[in-house]
């Protein structure tokens, strides 16, 4: 039984109060995460803008985000399915877009960022917000590998900056890594726990270290596996088969590298490697190299692709 004590109610009423203080959320990049992030907070009653450069992608952000929705109230209101097209269409209404993200912030109670994995356009990015988004503004990089302190030096918030690192697919992944860089304050970092937790996840506490905890794992594994696949000691089918069948995994390796994105794993592996050029874990993999090369992203090559036809199309001498 809790007996209810006054250190109780000021830790519950403040608790409420970090949990009521980010109610408007502006995610940047309308990518895998970024489209499941904004998903996942609208579906939480937030009000979400999503930012991305341009209308043909956040067409195709929206387009994926209500299909997933749709998987959802699928299987939440399997008796009463026209509930779930009315919560379909509740969460959209959470959601609105821009590509104009310097504009979107300034009414914004908490930033977070899922572009591409690369330290100078984060920064650009984040350094540009900086000046635009109100004092209370919390800043967050859904990063894979980049450490939090690197992305947030190009701002002037560092006690307002942390990591809110989600996992893919977003939706149905119940894990969030809440990242605290040594400048991040108290304040802030149990502002992002209480966040995850009203998104219905469950934060796990990081320092700010190369690739977290799970990363810091999982990326040896996946590389490793591609590296017994390049030796030839196994086909990429039985090594996948083998580590669902054997040690219990959802995914095999390469199902999973083809899931993640092969260009987003490829920019994790290569910041690593210049990082630390002599740790055998970071090699780059020629297998990797030459299929990204190859513009071979794994599941999103296809949206990609129809994107960039969607593209042409608007660019085409008859639509100008
Ligand atoms: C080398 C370097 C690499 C580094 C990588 C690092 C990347 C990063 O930083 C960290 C990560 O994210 S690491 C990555 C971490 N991630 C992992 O490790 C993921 C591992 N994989 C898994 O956990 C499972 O395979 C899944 C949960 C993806 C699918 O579940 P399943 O049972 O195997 O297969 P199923 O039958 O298809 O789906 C069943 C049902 O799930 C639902 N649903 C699914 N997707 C949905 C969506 N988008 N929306 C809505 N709903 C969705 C839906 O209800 C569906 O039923 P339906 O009737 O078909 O609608
Ligand atoms: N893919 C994963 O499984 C995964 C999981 C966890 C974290 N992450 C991290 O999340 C981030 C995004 O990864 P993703 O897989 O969603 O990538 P993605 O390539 O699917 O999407 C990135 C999106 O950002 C947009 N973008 C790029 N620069 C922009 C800018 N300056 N302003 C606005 N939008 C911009 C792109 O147009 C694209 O739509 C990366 O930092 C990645 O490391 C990825």
């Amino acid at each position: 039984m809790a007996f209810i004590t006054r250190q109780n109610i000021r830790s519950l009423s403040s608790s409420a109060a970090l949990r009521a203080a980010i109610k408007h959320v502006t995610v940047i990049g309308g990518g895998l995460m970024g489209a499941g992030i904004a998903q996942v907070a609208a579906s939480t009653g937030h009000s979400v803008v999503l930012v991305d450069t341009s209308e043909d992608i956040l067409k195709k952000s929206t387009k994926g985000i209500e299909a997933s929705l749709k998987r959802v109230a699928k299987k939440k209101f399997a008796e009463k399915p026209e509930d779930g097209e009315a919560f379909v269409q509740k969460v959209l209404k959470n959601i609105s877009t821009s590509t104009d993200a310097v504009s979107v912030v300034q009414g914004t109670d908490l930033v977070v960022e899922a572009i591409v994995e690369n330290l100078k356009v984060k920064q650009d990015l984040f350094g540009a917000l900086d000046k635009a988004a109100p004092e209370h503004t919390i800043f967050a990089s859904n990063t894979s590998s980049l450490p939090i302190a690197d992305i947030a030096s190009s701002t002037a918030r560092l006690d307002r900056f942390g990591g809110l690192h989600f996992f893919n697919p977003v939706p149905m992944m119940k894990l969030v890594e809440v990242i605290k860089a040594p400048a991040t304050s108290q304040q802030t970092f149990d502002a992002l726990l209480e966040f995850s937790k009203a998104l219905g996840k469950h934060p796990v506490s990081c320092k700010d270290t190369p690739g977290f905890i799970v990363n810091r794992l999982l990326v040896p594994y996946m590389l490793e596996a591609v590296r017994l696949h390049e030796r030839g000691h196994g086909s990429k089918e039985d090594i996948d088969v083998a580590m669902k069948l054997g040690a219990g995994y959802p995914m095999g390796p390469f199902e999973l590298l083809d899931y993640v994105g092969l260009d987003t794993s490829k920019f994790i592996i290569d910041g690593w490697h210049e990082k630390d050029p002599d740790n055998p874990l970071f090699a780059p993999s020629p297998l990797l190299n030459k299929l990204v090369a190859e513009g071979k992203l794994g599941k999103k090559t296809a949206w990609v692709r129809n994107l960039l036809q969607t593209q042409n199309v608007n660019n085409s001498p008859e639509n100008t």
